[in-house]
């Protein structure tokens, strides 16, 4: 995978301050969609990479800084509620040894009084604890999703496409959830667990010196189990949420290509990768499950057999005068009180290690490429030229190779060839999706790498099969592609020329109406023709546009080429079509074959060739339908589907 020399990395950190630099719009395919078709990118999976240690660390680190005052605030306000919770014991000891000595009526109220009051105390102080952990929780995760969505917004598109966007989407959502629940449960849980039993034991220590020690007991069994439970953990825990990713990268495929599922007879293919991928996270659940059945019980250990102790201890103290009874009354209750924090302390530290697992997976886009602002660049014309272009999606396989071509500003160009000859590569290239490997491509005499993406948009973009609706207003749906929103007339005459007008009028709110994923439902025709009348409005000189009515049914494909045939005057056009019922129409037919050019020129002229083109158009002369479509002319579009 090849990527523009002006991509770098950066640190993003829970404070949300990252690398200045203006976001910048993805790759300048989104005239109807991004290019990934189903089962393309997706089809070689990879995984995008882990954030390492350092990076984790520095995440904290900012978190603990820039968090600093709210941090203190809610330890403040746990430890006061420990310190209501640890009198109460206490108070119960002086009342026994008060009852014990021959107290008054009196006294015994006053004390049970003081006992309530504690009580109530630190319910309030624990429950404003835990509402400002929950609140900061919430703070550092919104910011840490919000920097994720902004630096993935920036990822160059070739990188999107090569990892598919199952793994993508696990870390903006599941992994996103596990952080929170770490952030909102584990943090604060933890945090009090292990603040409980320092304060529980430092009571003990207090209270009597002797039965301390009996607790200590417990430490060689917490530390040894959880020195090899923990990277055992980890890893498995790492393995886990990738291979969940890898789920959701199959439903994800499955459900995005349908159509093409379906049409292909993939149902059983698809629901054999969904098992295995479901199979692998099983196995890792196993195993998860089986150092769980090591560590807990050994922790149980390192619970109850101090506690034995104390108790042991306590009672032969107790006998022998060592320790009075109101002590010893206060230690039991403390030695019961460890329970609850030490059960906490583990289930949360094991809910901790997968929501450091996520954080990694969270981070690791910011060790990924970023498109970088570059400076507007002097174009002279709209000419495309290819120079020695050679491309290849891994190391090894060229899949373009030494293409020299040469589009005039205006020009109609059509590509023709096989499957897998290369013309979808060749229409990315064209469109900046992807950087040639070897050669360049040239827009006005500049190397399109040298291109701003604002600017290249302007130039060239790729029109595909896809086309995405975004929920909010026609409005919205309209300007995405525009920095300064054009006047409504604008807008009515763009629908009006990708005939959408009637579509937009029985609207309720017209421009202002909600469509989209939850509001109105959009037809996939009338979608494709509202990317078009994006596409009109962000005027670029150049389209590609391959198969871009492939998917739809002949009545919507024809309306859509309808408003191809307005989109595509004036401008230039290069069509990568299947059907060859309206090639004749072009300036030129480039016919493609592993990877190459091989034929360039008008059809006659191809035809007189003799060549591959001319055994192309002869076996579509005895295969295409007897009922050819008509079409409005001049329309080389795409005329597949
Ligand atoms: N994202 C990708 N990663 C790896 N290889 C790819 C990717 N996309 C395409 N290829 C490979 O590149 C070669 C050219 O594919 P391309 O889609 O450009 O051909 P095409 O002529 O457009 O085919 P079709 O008409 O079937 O769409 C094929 O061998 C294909 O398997």
């Amino acid at each position: 995978m090849t990527t523009s020399p002006a991509h770098h990395t950066d640190a993003t950190t829970p404070s949300g301050h990252s690398s200045p630099a203006p976001p910048s719009a993805p790759a300048p395919t989104t005239g109807v969609g991004t290019a990934t078709g189903p089962g393309g990118a997706s089809g070689h999976p990879g995984r995008l990479p882990l954030a390492d240690r350092a990076d984790v660390r520095a995440w904290v680190g900012a978190f603990l800084r820039g968090e600093a005052a709210r941090l203190l605030l809610t330890f403040a306000l746990f430890a006061a509620a420990l310190v209501a919770a640890l009198v109460g014991p206490r108070l119960l000891g002086h009342l026994v040894e008060s009852v014990k000595a021959g107290t008054t009526t009196g006294r015994v109220d006053l004390l049970a009084l003081a006992f309530v009051a504690i009580l109530l105390c630190h319910a309030l102080l624990a429950r404003a604890a835990r509402t400002r952990a929950t609140l900061l929780g919430e703070r550092v995760l919104a910011r840490t999703r919000e920097n994720f969505v902004r630096r993935v917004l920036r990822l160059p598109l070739s990188e999107v496409e090569s990892v598919g966007t199952g793994d993508l989407l696990s870390r903006a959502t599941t992994d996103a959830d596990r952080l929170n629940e770490s952030i909102r449960q584990a943090v604060p849980r933890i945090a009090l667990a292990a603040v409980t039993l320092v304060f529980t034991f430092a009571a003990i220590l207090l209270t009597s010196p002797l039965l301390a020690l009996g607790l200590l007991a417990g430490v060689p069994f917490a530390v040894l189990s959880t020195w090899w439970y923990r990277p055992r953990a980890t890893r498995a825990y790492e393995r886990l949420l990738g291979q969940e990713a890898d789920v959701l990268a199959v439903t994800h495929e499955t459900a995005r290509g349908a159509a093409t599922v379906e049409a292909l007879g993939l149902g059983p293919r698809q629901v054999r990768r969904h098992g295995a991928a479901v199979d692998q996270v099983v196995r890792t659940r196993q195993r998860t499950t089986w150092l769980q059945t090591i560590w807990f019980p050994s922790l149980d250990l390192a619970t109850m057999v101090p506690m034995a102790l104390t108790l042991l201890i306590g009672g032969l103290a107790y006998q022998r005068g060592a320790v009075g009874l109101g002590a010893l009354t206060a230690v039991v209750l403390y030695v019961q009180a460890l329970g609850e924090p030490l059960n906490d302390l583990l289930t949360w530290t094991d809910e901790l290690q997968i929501g450091n697992a996520a954080l990694r997976r969270i981070l690791g886009v910011n060790r990924l490429p970023r498109e970088e602002p570059r400076p507007p660049a002097a174009t002279e014309g709209h000419a495309i030229r290819l120079e020695g272009v050679g491309f290849g999606y891994g190391p090894g396989r060229e899949v373009l190779s030494g293409i020299d071509l040469d589009i005039a500003a205006g020009e109609r160009l059509v590509v023709v060839g096989a499957s897998g000859a290369g013309k979808s590569t060749l229409g990315k290239l064209l469109a900046g999706v992807h950087y040639p490997t070897r050669g360049t491509v040239r827009i006005g005499g500049v190397d399109i790498a040298d291109l701003p993406v604002g600017q290249l948009r302007r130039e060239i973009v790729l029109v595909t099969q896809e086309q995405h609706v975004f929920t909010g207003t026609v409005r919205d749906n309209l300007t995405l592609a525009r920095e300064e929103a054009p006047p409504d007339e604008r807008l009515w005459e763009a629908l009006d020329t990708v005939l959408l007008t009637d579509w937009a009028r029985a609207l309720p709110d017209g421009l202002d109406s909600e469509i989209g994923p939850g509001a109105a439902p959009v037809s996939p025709s009338a979608a494709q023709q509202l990317a078009l009348a994006r596409l009109l409005l962000s005027d670029p000189h150049a389209l590609v546009l391959d198969e871009a009515t492939a998917l739809l049914d002949s009545t919507a494909s024809r309306r859509v080429e309808r408003a191809l045939a307005a989109l595509i005057e004036g401008r230039t056009v290069i069509s990568i079509v299947h059907r060859l019922d309206s090639v004749r129409d072009a300036d030129r037919i480039a016919v493609m074959d592993r990877g190459r050019i091989v034929e360039l020129g008008s059809h006659d002229q191809l035809l007189a060739a003799d060549g591959a083109y001319a055994s192309l158009w002869h076996s579509w002369q005895i295969t295409r339908p007897d009922t050819p479509r008509t079409r409005p002319t001049p329309d080389p579009g795409p005329t597949a589907g």
